[in-house]
């Protein structure tokens, strides 16, 4: 018979769960430091149960196990950690795949936001933001005040913006210059402490999820027959756009393509740009929320997507003429249990530069300079679900400015 190991006490529970944490964090023995949160967990110490359910999802030490991981983040949010609430708010938004569940997000995330989670509060501020109405827009800097004075650095930089520009607040210049010239220093800036209690209702959080979810209303199809060239205008709000931007930047490096023989990684002239890859893991309501829009204005569901990638071009930089379908080596058809083709492209438009950068598609005689806040559908296969070799774009070279877009590509099968 085996023994059981001795109970743990909660003191003992919390040094096991910082050890763990200590060793992950020195890069030293995954699979111990994983046990030690793991006997932290089951001894039903909440933050442990929250990061062996993070570890688990992630496959940090290990393969992925994202049904244990699941359960353990909900064991954790039972138990009332406003972090493992945030997480599950995230998931159930359906950044891995999940069909959306805005109600179950809704109160998930009020109630991280509720225990002053910064990233719920600007997760919160975000969707309300995106609103004209006055009371969704004075809640929405109310959360962006609190993340930002939870120590959020994005909330805060976000904050500056709106301060400067009087969206959602009265225009406060003189306060806005002195955030960032605290934030470029390092220094604490005079914010306001996170609230005590939800700083909007559940319900009205879950109508702008909602909202903040539905498909943009098409207003021009360049190409109305297969290949589909749709734009819809308005489609992401400033704010979103710019938390983009800011989630991505530290991440940029040098475009590359693959190649298609080798599969080796290129530096090629196609592609001159930056960018980097969003990980679906990535926790964060806003970029959940972008691409959940994105893949409902392909009419696919983001569980058929491939990361979202950031783009960044500075003068000069170009994508030249492409196609966006994979070489059939790369393809593992949906008959053969795979995610299929890329079926579709959405490009959202973040920042427009001075001068440059129209996206064109030569064969189907389409210019479409860069507007922010846009998105543009394409697909990539014809009628048949072959590629369509009309489908050729390009992103033209970048003369003044800058030019950022965020890009998602669509398989016509499950990929998340
Ligand atoms: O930047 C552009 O205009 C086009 C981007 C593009 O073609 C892509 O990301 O596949
Ligand atoms: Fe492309």
């Amino acid at each position: 018979m085996h023994a059981l190991p001795p109970p743990m006490s909660p003191e003992q529970a919390e040094r096991a769960w910082r050890d763990g944490l200590a060793r992950f964090a020195r890069d030293e023995e995954p699979a111990q430091a994983l046990a030690l949160i793991a006997a932290a967990a089951g001894a039903g110490f909440a933050a442990a149960q929250r990061d062996l359910g993070r570890l688990l999802l992630h496959g940090v030490a290990g393969s992925a196990e994202p049904e244990a991981g699941r359960a353990w983040l909900a064991r954790a949010a039972e138990a009332g950690d406003a972090a493992a609430r945030f997480t599950l708010a995230t998931l159930a938004l359906g950044s891995l795949g999940d069909a959306p569940d805005t109600a179950r997000a809704a109160e998930l995330l009020t109630q991280a936001a509720g225990a002053g989670h910064p990233a719920a509060l600007r997760g919160i501020a975000v969707m309300l933001g995106r609103s004209a109405d006055a009371t969704a827009q004075a809640h929405s800097t109310r959360c962006l005040e609190a993340a930002a004075g939870a120590g959020d650095p994005i909330g805060q930089a976000l904050l500056v913006e709106r301060l400067f520009r009087g969206h959602g607040c009265a225009p406060d210049r003189d306060r806005a210059q002195a955030l960032a010239r605290a934030l470029a220093t390092g220094s604490a800036a005079p914010l306001r402490p996170p609230p005590g209690r939800p700083p909007a209702s559940t319900a009205l959080i879950a109508r702008h999820l909602e909202s903040a979810l539905a498909p943009p209303p098409v207003e021009a199809r360049l190409h109305p027959s297969q290949p589909r060239v749709h734009v819809a205008r308005g489609a992401l709000s400033p704010e979103e756009a710019h938390l983009l931007m800011l989630l991505g930047a530290p991440h940029l490096h040098r475009s590359a393509t693959v190649d298609p023989g080798t599969g080796a990684r290129l530096e090629a002239p196609l592609r001159t740009s930056h960018d980097a890859s969003f990980d679906p893991l990535i926790e964060d309501i806003g970029l959940v929320a972008v691409q959940q829009r994105m893949a409902a204005f392909a009419g696919l569901p983001l569980g058929n997507a491939e990361p979202l990638i950031l783009l960044r071009y500075r003068p000069g930089e170009e994508y030249r003429p492409h196609r966006d379908y994979l070489p059939p080596s790369r393809v593992v058809p949906l008959q053969a249990g795979g995610a299929g083709q890329r079926a579709a492209t959405v490009i959202a438009y973040l920042r427009a530069p001075a001068a440059g950068g129209a996206t064109v598609f030569p064969d189907l005689d389409i210019r479409l300079p860069v507007a922010p806040g846009a998105m543009l559908l394409f697909d990539n296969l014809d009628a048949a679900g072959d590629p369509d070799p009309r489908t050729l774009h390009a992103g033209e070279p970048v003369l003044r400015g800058e030019k950022w877009v965020a890009t998602l590509w669509i398989r016509q099968g499950r990929q998340r």
